[in-house]
């Protein structure tokens, strides 16, 4: 991969840093009876990478959904870059908005440049006909097209495997390919979902690094992943998402250290927390049983004699290797 940070190749029209890109305000998500996301405020800022982690079920890729297109919201809003998203994926892409997909899904069975060229198809401005008459300004574009496509290639580190089918990739590789699609529509704001599933350290540092360059050109990014370590070294700001809401949001180390975090993930009750009466009652059950262990094990001598005695009567039953 490389790390050239200069901003030769910043997205068109990308805003001054600090500018609120994606504003999505109240957006709530049922399904049917089933709220999955609830009143989730968030924005992300050009030059920022912000992580949105939560225990499984929280309502992370639902509300991914509801930024692109793919969900249209029960209730709030999404602006991104001042304006409303479109209900339809493909124009929100065309606005924008880039994402990935928690399971990777490519054209196994097309080249690695010409996935990327499909993700192309939004910003190439020849129309029907030109693409039929096949004339110089149909070949002009194309070729424009190939060229951005294998700038890409070369950016993600897969120029060399531009022929490979892309069913023939690596896992990470194949992963880094869904980024570079992503970004050939030429996005203002990617969104990543568990970009590092299934990698091992070294693809995760790599993946690591690319999004940093990602940011580095000018696009703003917003990321899912489970990896804490790798979450909590990447991100500019955390947002902390628990059964559909929003519990926490800060700066990595405000959130590693807040204690409902902690909570969350370890399934520890949490305050007002309508499990907390059951949890008591195992907690109790577990250490009366505990008690009654070490009794047992401190005792006469009598559970010794029991365990001999169960013992003897699985060695004599029929069928068993000593029944000779
Ligand atoms: N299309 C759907 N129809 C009904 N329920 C859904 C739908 N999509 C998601 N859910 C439910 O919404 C809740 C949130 O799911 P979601 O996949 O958004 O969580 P997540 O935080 O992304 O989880 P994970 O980390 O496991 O991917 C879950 O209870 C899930 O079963």
């Amino acid at each position: 991969m490389t790390t050239d940070t200069t901003t030769k190749d910043t997205a068109p029209g990308a805003p001054a840093p600090g500018t609120t890109v994606l504003d999505a305000r109240g957006v709530t998500m049922r399904f049917g009876g089933l709220t999955a996301v609830r009143d989730v405020d968030l924005t992300v800022n050009s030059g920022e990478i912000v992580g949105l982690i939560g225990p499984n079920g929280a309502g992370k890729t639902t509300f991914f959904n509801c930024l692109t297109g793919l969900y249209i919201p029960t209730e709030g809003e999404v602006r991104y870059k001042d304006k409303v998203l479109p209900p339809k994926s493909f124009k929100v892409t065309a606005a924008g908005i880039a994402r990935t997909f928690q399971n990777i899904r490519l054209f196994a069975n097309m080249t690695v440049l010409e996935n990327v060229l499909v993700g192309r198809h939004t910003r190439t401005k020849e129309g029907f006909w030109s693409a039929i008459l096949r004339g110089p300004g149909f070949h002009r574009a194309e070729a424009a097209s190939r060229a951005r496509a294998m700038e890409l290639l070369e950016f993600v580190g897969l120029d060399a495997k531009a022929d490979h089918l892309a069913r023939n990739l690596p896992y990470g590789e194949q992963r880094k390919l869904e980024i570079a699609r992503a970004l050939a529509s030429e996005p203002g704001l990617l969104l990543l979902d568990e970009p590092t599933a299934g990698m091992n350290p070294q693809e995760t540092r790599a993946a690591e690094e690319l999004i940093f360059a990602i940011r580095d050109q000018g696009i703003a990014v917003l990321v899912i992943e489970h990896d804490m370590r790798f979450i909590f070294n990447l991100c500019d700001r955390v947002a902390v998402l628990v059964q559909g809401q929003k519990l926490v949001e800060g700066d990595p180390a405000t959130v590693q250290g807040d204690e409902r975090v902690i909570a969350a993930y370890i399934g520890e009750p949490m305050e007002n927390d309508p499990g907390a009466a059951e949890a008591a009652e195992v907690e109790a059950a577990e250490a009366a049983a505990e008690e009654k262990a070490e009794a047992a094990a401190a005792g006469t001598g009598a559970g010794a004699d029991a365990e001999a005695e169960a013992e003897a009567t699985t060695d004599a039953a029929p069928g068993k290797e000593n029944d000779r």
